[in-house]
């Protein structure tokens, strides 16, 4: 469990032909020649850096099971009273990311539902505890997935935060839409999204999906031959826009404004909305990042054995 779904791409920086010359050394035309095939180079580099880290980023089964952070990471679940004995006198705040997590993984972004078991688990979770989803999708697109009221919901990637639409016990009147850190890049987020359907509409199987303050290319469905094409594109769409950056997930290249906002930062936003700013009378879980459609069982199950476990508390008794 982490609280980053993305994999940062390094940028491997050519040594080109530039390094072997000092620029001034040479003729005009020689510059030039020389300058085009640096710059070709180092896009094609880049380019190749991308498809590495988009193979990388698409581990198969055997992959993960010998993956070392797997291995050397117990399960929550045969963790789960070592995990809870630190909450005792704290406030849990639960944060659940949803593609993957709540949701099994799928062909298909818009086809991803969460189940009615998986949704029942939540809703009670969310009774017993303040609960947020947190997601890299359109915060509207989230809530028709979940359709839960009383929980809040953090969108394109935290930069999209609002409360529960239902009054509930934790929300202290934080209705609506608590902040939205982006709201400038809307126009250009909305240009890039129709620049990129564009550009990638010859790429079998490409899909651009618009999460409102970030923009999702998936390449699940693209042939594995078409992924430089692919890269390609995308980069020479975002060369007109410097202030937009490019991030990655699951067989996902994300789109997002450079602001120094992420995840992490709408948790942090959250629990001083609640009232646990730097404070220690909290304990905030995570639960995102899993790596396999059944990793989503697995949540349902935690969910299930932190409310058992919260109920048997409130009773004074330990549970089973
Ligand atoms: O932060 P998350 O809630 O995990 O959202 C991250 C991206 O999730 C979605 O894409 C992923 O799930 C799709 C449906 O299962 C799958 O087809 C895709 O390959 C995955 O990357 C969503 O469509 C993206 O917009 C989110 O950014």
């Amino acid at each position: 469990m982490t609280n980053q779904q993305n994999v940062a791409v390094l940028e491997v920086k050519s040594r080109g032909l530039r390094s072997l010359f000092p620029p001034s050394s040479l003729p005009v035309d020689l510059k030039l020649l020389l300058k085009k095939r640096f710059e070709t180079e180092k896009g094609g580099a880049k380019t190749n850096t991308w498809v590495d880290s988009m193979r990388a980023s698409s581990p198969t089964r055997s992959t993960i099971k010998s993956d070392p952070s797997i291995v050397h990471h117990p399960s929550a679940l045969t963790m789960f009273q070592q995990i809870m004995a630190p909450s005792k006198g704290k406030q849990i705040v639960m944060f659940l990311d949803y593609d993957g997590t709540l949701s099994p993984i799928v062909q298909d972004p818009d086809q991803a539902f969460m189940s009615g078991e998986m949704r029942a688990a939540v809703r009670d979770v969310a009774r017993y505890f303040p609960t947020a989803i947190v997601t890299g999708r359109c915060r509207d697109k989230v809530y028709s997935f979940v359709k839960l009221s009383g929980l809040y919901y953090a969108g394109s990637h935290g930069m999209d935060i609002k409360g529960p639409s239902k009054s509930c016990k934790y929300n202290k009147g934080n209705q609506g839409v608590l902040f939205q850190p982006a709201s400038e890049f809307l126009p250009m987020i909305n240009e890039v999204y129709k620049a990129l359907v564009e550009r990638t509409k010859s790429i079998g199987g490409a899909k651009v999906e618009n999460n409102k303050f970030c923009v999702s290319v998936h390449f699940r469905c693209v042939d594995e031959k078409s992924w430089g094409a692919l890269v390609e594109q995308v980069r020479s769409v975002l060369g007109q826009y410097p202030k937009l950056k490019l991030t990655q997930g699951r067989k996902v290249l994300e789109i997002r404004p450079t602001i120094k906002w992420d995840k992490g930062r709408a948790l942090e936003f959250l629990l001083e909305a609640l009232g646990y700013a730097n404070s220690d009378d909290v304990l905030p879980i995570y639960i995102g990042d899993d790596r396999t459609d059944e990793d989503a069982f697995k949540v349902k199950e935690f969910l299930r054995r932190l409310v058992d476990w919260k109920k048997y508390s409130q009773r004074g008794a330990a549970a089973p």
